[in-house]
């Protein structure tokens, strides 16, 4: 670069795979997969089942290591950290799943305040044991859900679309940078699907996350994200920002299986 022009910093990743290779014994979940995710973006992972989304999903918080290549998040190359680098990295990473994952039997707040766990010490059993602060910043995330109301109720009193939304909540309490969301829709009805993929979008903004999520729904991609990543078997066969793409693109990616045409776009 010219040393008088001014320099302009370009986007900064947050997330970097480098041709990624992951093999359970003779399947080979991902293939040579190179993906960026920029701070603030909000990428789709397109793919039939078996594809490899999860997979993907479970290398940014080391939950699964490649067998090959470079994985770095956040500035951690995550195969090479270990014990509290790992769990630090962990820390800066919210997760939420298609199945919620919440403790039914705990009131709603209480599941919320779990999302606190990496920076209360040690363990914690009861609402009380929480510092009054966490549960003020608890009902405060579940406020921001819709869902202050319902903070003394048990877990799994609520809907589906309830209980997806105060996993977000906990997943907010973490304050994380990275989200990462495996189907967080798969289980809900249109409604509430919508509702939810609205408040990640949402929260996405306002924290300026960097989002990571699996999806089936085309059209809801498509609606919903800056750019999709269509893969199969294992492999990138797409990689484009959503405006540069339409629904038949995108529907290549599960109409093509079996082909051995890589589907390009932009
Ligand atoms: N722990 C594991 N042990 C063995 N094989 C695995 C494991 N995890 C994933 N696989 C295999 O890796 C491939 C990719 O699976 P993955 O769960 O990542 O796909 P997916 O696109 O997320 O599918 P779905 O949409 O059904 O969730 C599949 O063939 C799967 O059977």
């Amino acid at each position: 670069m010219d040393a008088a022009s001014p320099s302009r910093p370009g986007p900064v990743p947050a997330v970097r795979f480098e041709n990624v290779t992951k093999r359970f014994g003779d399947t080979v979940a991902l293939d040579e997969v190179s993906v960026t995710a920029h701070t603030g973006e909000v990428l789709v992972l397109l793919g039939l089942s078996g594809s490899g989304k999860s997979t993907l999903l479970r290398h940014v918080d080391g939950l699964q290591m490649p067998t090959s290549g470079g994985v770095e998040v956040l500035g951690v190359d995550v195969p090479a950290a270990r014990g509290g680098e790992l769990r630090a990295l962990r820390r800066r990473i919210g997760f939420v799943f298609q199945q919620f994952h919440l403790v039914g039997s705990l009131t709603v707040l209480e599941n919320v305040c779990t999302g606190a766990l990496g920076r209360v010490r040690g363990p914690r059993l009861g609402l009380p044991t929480y510092p009054r602060a966490i549960r003020e910043e608890a009902l405060a995330q579940l406020d921001r859900v819709g869902l202050a109301d319902r903070a003394f109720q048990r877990a799994d009193t609520l809907s589906g679309g309830q209980q997806q939304r105060v996993a977000i909540a906990r997943a907010m309490l973490q304050r994380p940078e990275v989200l990462l969301a495996d189907e967080p829709v798969a289980s809900l009805d249109p409604e509430s699907a919508h509702q939810v993929m609205e408040l990640i979008r949402e929260v996405a903004a306002e924290e300026k996350l960097t989002v990571l999520c699996s999806l089936h729904q085309v059209d809801l991609a498509l609606s919903w994200g800056d750019r999709i990543v269509g893969l199969r078997t294992g492999q990138v066969v797409m990689d484009s920002p959503v405006t540069e793409l339409d629904r038949d693109e995108a529907m290549a990616i599960y109409a093509r299986v079996g082909s051995a045409d890589p589907v390009t776009v932009g």
